[in-house]
């Protein structure tokens, strides 16, 4: 899809690898719904994106009447939604027991309704916007990127939530695509690794550089939002990719603790 003159709607807008799409497919001509519950955050996309190619949504991924109410918004401000690129997420963590105590059951409620049950609620409200739009090449309506992990196959101690929702995440984009391949909606994923963002910035020291001492490939360095970007860029213009989880990690592979 030819992302000139398109409507995109990107979660998780207002920091990393969210912001950075924004801007990403800004550049390239769409215009922006993005959604954030950081509204101070997400403000500053004025800076980067022209006011009329710009609508800000405060709101939550996992609430419902928040996504309709942006999905809504895009179609009667720009009058289609082309694109959906779900960054929102959050890495809360806690060990399974920790001093005898269990893994607290709010933390993982909170985890999976944002990662997993927040992309599929916008996934699926997207997509209802998206069948409604002329076919383009190929017979496309919409394109949807999610973002999963590579923690989901290398999570690390306390990740038992948010690496099962990137799992969920990555699990779910084959059965999406075949749902609405029908409609010209593909509908990719995203692993990254380590990339150098207000999310890592909580991890322990000692695990960021143990990741990438141990794991990263080549380059060895956290990947910056701005690459995250230009994948996303990528897929929305090649109608090739669809079904499938990509991994953009430098290479990294699991190593043994
Ligand atoms: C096909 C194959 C593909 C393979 C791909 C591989 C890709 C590379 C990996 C992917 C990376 C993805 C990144 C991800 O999507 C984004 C994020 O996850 S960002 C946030 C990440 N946060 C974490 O990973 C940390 C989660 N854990 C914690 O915050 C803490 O462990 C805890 C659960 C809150 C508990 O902390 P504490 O109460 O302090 O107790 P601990 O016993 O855990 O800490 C003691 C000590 O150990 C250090 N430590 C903790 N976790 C680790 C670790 N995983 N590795 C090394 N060291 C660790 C901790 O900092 C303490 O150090 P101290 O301060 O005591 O010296
Ligand atoms: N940074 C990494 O190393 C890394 C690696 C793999 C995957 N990811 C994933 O990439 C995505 C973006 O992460 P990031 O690194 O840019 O983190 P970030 O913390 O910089 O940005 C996450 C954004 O999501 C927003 N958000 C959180 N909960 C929300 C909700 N309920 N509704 C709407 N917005 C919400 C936050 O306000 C924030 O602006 C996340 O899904 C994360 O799990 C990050």
């Amino acid at each position: 899809m030819k992302l000139e003159g398109k409507v995109a709607i990107v979660t998780g807008a207002a920091s990393g690898l969210g912001f950075a799409s924004a801007c990403g497919l800004a550049a390239a001509g769409a215009s922006i719904v993005a959604l954030d519950l950081d509204e101070a955050r997400m403000a500053r996309l004025r800076e980067q994106i022209e006011p009329s190619r710009l609508l800000l949504c405060a709101g939550s991924v996992a609430e419902e009447a928040h996504v309709a109410a942006a999905v809504d918004a895009a179609v009667a401000r720009f009058g289609a939604l082309h694109i959906a690129v779900n960054c929102a997420g959050v890495a809360d963590a806690a060990k399974t027991v920790s001093k005898g105590e269990p893994f607290p059951l709010a933390t993982w409620n909170k985890v999976i309704a944002i990662n997993l049950t927040g992309t599929f609620n916008v996934i699926r409200l997207a997509a209802a916007k998206m069948l409604g739009n002329d076919p383009g090449d190929d017979g496309e309506r919409g394109v949807i990127v999610n973002t999963a992990s590579g923690a989901a196959w290398q999570g690390q101690v306390g990740q038992a939530a948010y690496s099962a929702s990137k799992a969920g995440v990555i699990g779910l984009t084959l059965p999406v695509a075949r749902d609405l391949a029908p409609h010209g909606v593909r509908v990719v994923s995203i692993a990254p690794g380590l990339f150098d963002t207000a999310m890592v910035a909580g991890m322990p020291e000692q695990v960021s550089k143990s990741i990438i001492e141990r794991m990263v490939l080549f380059p060895a360095r956290m990947g910056r939002a701005e690459e995250f970007a230009a994948l996303v860029r990528t897929i929305v213009e090649n109608a090739y990719f669809n079904a499938t989880t990509i991994s953009l990690d430098a290479g990294a592979r699991m190593s043994a603790r």
